[in-house]
């Protein structure tokens, strides 16, 4: 398969989880859920399992499936290789239109050839689907530079396509997309209160929180 595919830009909603109040995932409200992102907030686009969803924190082995959307990127980080190995391939398996992965972050890899070598495994469970890296450093505790890590990338993960930054170095930040020029990366920037900054910087688009707590809450049944 040729990349890039669709470029991902403009707003990437990140999606919550909806629960029950026994702790389960809420399945029956995501059509309800959908449909609020599109009609209302005219989303396009989404992250799914995001941090803002708590995907970490919630267990659950199945990607959630949200059709009349332009693009769906699955988060399929885990501190297992083979656990996200399976969900990658899951959400290869469901149609989503690309993934993307954290660093793992309790033994963590402290060189770039380390966590290039775990992306790059992830990346090859889903060959057909395009791949970002999802740069949030303050919550892996990964330091290792975007910029570091971007040089030479396609040449280990061919279906590389972009990064989710989410920190407030924007000199990191900068680097990224001047380097890349030549390249037809994704540039989504998740630091809602930089997003201005980084939109003149040459981010493509954001990773952005389109529901509030309030409208959260109206979502959980009774
Ligand atoms: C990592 C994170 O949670 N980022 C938030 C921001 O709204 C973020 O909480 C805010 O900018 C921090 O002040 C959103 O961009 C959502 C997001 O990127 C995500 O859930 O992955």
């Amino acid at each position: 398969m040729a990349f890039p595919k669709k470029k991902l830009q403009g707003l990437v909603a990140a999606t919550i989880t909806p629960m029950t109040e026994n702790g389960e995932i809420n399945f029956s409200v995501i059509g309800q859920y959908v449909d609020y992102l599109v009609k209302e907030q005219g989303v396009k686009n989404i992250f799914g399992k995001s941090t803002l969803g708590m995907s970490l924190h919630v267990s659950s082995s199945q990607c959630f499936f949200f059709c009349r959307l332009d693009q769906v990127i699955i988060h399929v980080g885990a501190l297992s290789l083979k656990e996200s190995q399976e969900l990658a391939q899951h959400a290869a398996e469901i149609g989503a239109d690309g993934i993307a992965v954290i660093a793992p972050f309790f033994l963590k890899p402290w060189t770039k050839d380390i966590l290039i070598n775990f992306l790059k495994e992830v990346a090859a469970a889903a060959p057909a689907l395009p791949f970002y890296y999802y740069h949030i450093p303050a919550l892996t505790g990964v330091k290792i530079r975007a910029e570091e890590l971007l040089d030479g990338i396609l040449d280990k993960i061919p279906t590389f396509q972009g990064l989710k930054f989410s920190d407030t170095d924007l000199l990191d930040f900068g680097q990224c997309v001047d380097q890349n020029r030549q390249q037809q990366f994704a540039f989504l920037f998740g630091v809602d209160e930089q997003l201005l900054s980084a939109l003149v910087m040459g981010a493509t688009g954001a990773v952005e929180v389109a529901v509030s707590q309030d409208q959260a809450t109206v979502l959980q049944p009774g």
